[in-house]
């Protein structure tokens, strides 16, 4: 699946404003500068990849400080680096983790949710669709090594994967927590959910906007491990040479068989979809709600 349109003219934007790879591209391998260990390293600024070819995995570092929010310039570098990667027939695995310590992402950019004009929210959204169903699809097998804290948009983020590894830490919660802010999920995240943990466990999670710590998380279903901190890379590298054993074309035929029927009630009516999130993220009272949280957040260190 190519990037929407969109997306790829701000893709194309990002690359000429500079955001290039500062390593060496995927398919020219080459040592990491100053390492000499052979690997392929290569980043933009704000998504680390660690390409390891011969095994045919790469981790995805998420790091976009402080907290890995989904702004609109990191979704698009992040899909710039899955995309090559995807294109990259030597990659049939992708680990995503976080670089950002404690965070595993923050979810939606809350700045790019208040006091903008619809054209921005109509952009911004489109590329959270784009973002949803480019993981959602992906040939390759994801796994998220979830090492922080995870909610709402983060959410999103691993609920795409096919398998989620969290680790134990009582601050790392994860879930859809948006009724909590006064804003509604998107029906396909809604479906995403429910797909993983079960529909009457969606409604109350759902409605409650639940974070789950990780013994809840994994009762709930919505990951499918809980290991110990230092153990979360080494799992989450023996799931995937799991996953990496089975045939990779009857595999990923039976993952788009399983996902596409949610993915494509969102791409039959993504122009709706958008419409009613401007039209929604516009009004007064959300404004109000959302800016307020904004600045809360912003005095708690204060
Ligand atoms: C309508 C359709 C909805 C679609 C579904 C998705 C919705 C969403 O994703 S809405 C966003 C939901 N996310 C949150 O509510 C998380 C908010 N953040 C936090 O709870 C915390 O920041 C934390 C637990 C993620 C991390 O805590 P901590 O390490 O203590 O860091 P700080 O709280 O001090 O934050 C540092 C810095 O980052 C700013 N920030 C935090 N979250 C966001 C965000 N989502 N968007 C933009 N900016 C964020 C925070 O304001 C601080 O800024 P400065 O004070 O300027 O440093």
């Amino acid at each position: 699946m190519a990037l929407a349109g969109g997306v790829r003219v701000r893709a194309r934007a990002l690359l000429r404003a500079g955001a290039q790879f500062r390593g060496p591209v995927l398919g020219r391998p080459e040592p990491a500068a100053g390492g000499g260990d052979g690997t392929r390293r290569f980043a933009n600024l704000r998504v680390l990849v660690e390409p390891d070819p011969a095994a045919g995995v790469a981790v995805m570092k998420l790091k976009s400080p402080p907290v890995n929010s989904l702004s609109l310039e990191f979704m698009t570098e992040f899909l710039i680096s899955l995309e090559k990667l995807e294109n990259d027939k030597a990659f049939r695995g992708v680990v995503i983790t976080s670089d950002c310590p404690g965070v595993f992402s923050a979810g939606l950019d809350l700045t790019e949710l208040c006091g903008q004009n619809p054209a921005h929210y109509a952009e911004y959204w489109k590329a959270v669709q784009e973002l949803w169903l480019r993981l959602f699809l992906s040939n390759m097998v994801l796994v998220a090594a979830i090492n922080g804290v995870c909610p709402a948009g983060g959410c999103l983020m691993a609920l795409t994967c096919d398998v989620r590894v969290l680790a134990d830490n009582p601050k790392f919660v994860i879930g859809l927590k948006e009724t909590q802010l006064g804003i509604v999920v998107p029906f396909w995240l809604k479906d995403n959910l429910v797909n993983t943990i079960g529909h009457r466990a969606s409604e109350h999670a759902l409605q409650l906007g639940l974070l789950f710590p990780p013994a809840e998380a994994l009762q709930v279903g919505i990951v499918d491990q809980v290991v110990p901190e230092d153990q979360l890379q080494s799992t989450a590298l023996s799931v995937m040479a799991r996953w990496m054993a089975i045939p990779d074309h009857a595999r990923h035929l039976t993952k788009a068989m399983m996902r596409k029927a949610t993915a494509d009630s969102l791409i039959k009516h993504r122009d709706a979809d958008i419409q009613n999130f401007v039209n929604f993220i516009s009004r007064d009272s959300i404004q109000k709600t959302l800016q307020v949280y904004l600045q809360k957040l912003k005095q708690k260190k204060g």
